[in-house]
C-alpha cells in the first residue's frame, strides 16, 4: 500500500518566477524600489506538486524550456523555489554536466574539495579517492584542469564524486548523454544498486530509451506545469504522441502554440497561482516560500536607512569631521561636562581629547 512507504521527497505547489531585466543596472535600480511594476517576469514553474517515495527512479521529461533543470536545481538546493513547500527526507546530490567542479583545478583537485564541501574529513577522501578515481576512469586526465575536459569526462568525474557521496536523493541533469556506452553501463548498473538500497533518484533526459531503462515513474513538465505524472509506460506513451503530433504541425502553428504557453508563463501572477493552488484543494500555507526569494518593503527600508547612514557617516568622515568630533565640539559648545567616548564609527580619530 502506497500510505505505508517512506515518502522521501514532498513538493507542494513548487514556483519558480524569474524577473526579466533587461540590463544589470535595472536589477540594482529595483532593489530601490517598492513596485515591481513595469519588470517583465517569468514564471519557469507554476505550482509543481510532486510525492516521491524511497526507492523510484524519477524521470523528468518535457521539451526543452519547459522547466526541468530549473526544478532539479530546486530539487538540488542550488537555487531557491519562489513559493511553495519541499520536504526532502535526507541528502541529495546533482550530477550535471560540469555542475558545482572548478575549470582551474585538477580532477583530484576538484574530488578533494567536493568531498571537503560535503563535510568528509581529509583521511575519508583519501580512502576514497581511489574508487573515485576508479569509476571515473579519466588515466592521467585526472591531474589535468578540468577545463581540458571534453562534457563526457566532466560527467565521468561528477558521476564518480556524487555516487561516493552516497546520498539519499540522487539527481541526475542530462549527465549520461554525454558518456560513451561503457561509462553508461557503469553508470546504470549503479543507480539500479541505489534504487535496490531505497535511494530516491530523479533523472532529466532527452532520452526516452533512456527513461525506460531506469525510471519507474515520470514526471512530464510542460511549460512550468506538472502536465502528468504517474507510471513510466503510460506518461511516456503519451509524451510520444504528444511529440508526432507536434511535429506534424506547420512552422506557423507550432510558433503559435509555443508562444501562447510562453505568454501564458508570463501574465502568471500570485493571483493565478493562489486560484490554481486552492482549485488543487492546498490551503495559503502552501504559498508561502523560502523568505530569501524576494526582498519585503521592509527588508527595502532598512536597506535603504543602512546605506543612508553609512552615506551620511561617510560624508562627515570625508569632510574631515568624524562623527565623534562632531557630537563632542557640539558637547563643547554647550557646557557640557559629559564627553562622548564611545561612538563606533570604525575610524580611530587622534584629534579627539582623551
Ligand atoms: N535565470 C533565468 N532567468 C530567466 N529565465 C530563465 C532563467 N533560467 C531559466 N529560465 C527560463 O526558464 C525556462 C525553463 O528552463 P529550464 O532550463 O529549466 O528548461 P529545461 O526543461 O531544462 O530545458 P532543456 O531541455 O532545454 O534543458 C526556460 O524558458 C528558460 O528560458
Amino acid at each position: 500500500m502506497e500510505q505505508e512507504k517512506n515518502v522521501k521527497v514532498e513538493l507542494s505547489m513548487i514556483t519558480k518566477e524569474y524577473d526579466l531585466y533587461k540590463k544589470k543596472s535595472d536589477k540594482i535600480k529595483s532593489l530601490f524600489k517598492f513596485s515591481q511594476k513595469g519588470i517583465p517576469h517569468f514564471w519557469s514553474l507554476k505550482g509543481i506538486d510532486l510525492k516521491v517515495y524511497a526507492g523510484e527512479a524519477v524521470g523528468l521529461i518535457g521539451i526543452n524550456g519547459s522547466g526541468k533543470s530549473t526544478l532539479s536545481n530546486i530539487l538540488a538546493g542550488i537555487i531557491p523555489q519562489t513559493t511553495g513547500q519541499m520536504m526532502i527526507d535526507g541528502e541529495t546530490s546533482i550530477i550535471a554536466i560540469g555542475a558545482g567542479l572548478k575549470p582551474q583545478l585538477t580532477g583530484i583537485e576538484n574530488i578533494r574539495l567536493k568531498c571537503l564541501m560535503s563535510g568528509f574529513t581529509n583521511e575519508q577522501i583519501d580512502d576514497m579517492m581511489d574508487d573515485i578515481k576508479a569509476f571515473a576512469d579519466l588515466g592521467d586526465f585526472i591531474d589535468q584542469p578540468v577545463k581540458n575536459y571534453s562534457s563526457g569526462m566532466r560527467s565521468r568525474l561528477g558521476f564518480a564524486i556524487a555516487v561516493h557521496h552516497d546520498p539519499d536523493v540522487l539527481i541526475i541533469d542530462e549527465a549520461l548523454s554525454v558518456g560513451d556506452d561503457t561509462f553508461y553501463q557503469k553508470c546504470v548498473e549503479r543507480i539500479l544498486l541505489f534504487k535496490e538500497q531505497g535511494k530516491t533518484i530523479f533523472f532529466v533526459s532527452h532520452s526516452l530509451p533512456q527513461i525506460e531503462t531506469l525510471c519507474d515513474k515520470v514526471a512530464w513538465i510542460h511549460y512550468g506545469e506538472l502536465r502528468e505524472y504517474g507510471e513510466m509506460k503510460e506518461v511516456v506513451a503519451n509524451y510520444r504522441e504528444f511529440i508526432k503530433w507536434f511535429r506534424a504541425q506547420s512552422a506557423a502553428d507550432k510558433q503559435t502554440y509555443q508562444d501562447d504557453y510562453k505568454k501564458s508563463q508570463r501574465e502568471f501572477n500570485e493571483d493565478k497561482l493562489r486560484e490554481y493552488a486552492l482549485e488543487k484543494g492546498h490551503t495559503e500555507e502552501v504559498l508561502k516560500g523560502p523568505s530569501m526569494g524576494k526582498m519585503s518593503a521592509l527588508t527595502k527600508v532598512m536597506l535603504i536607512a543602512m546605506i543612508g547612514l553609512a552615506v551620511f557617516f561617510g560624508g562627515l568622515q570625508l569632510s574631515g569631521h568624524s562623527f565623534r568630533s562632531v557630537i563632542n565640539a557640539e558637547a563643547q559648545k554647550h557646557e557640557q561636562i559629559e564627553v562622548v567616548k564611545e561612538i563606533p564609527t570604525g575610524v580611530p580619530d587622534e584629534t579627539l581629547p582623551a
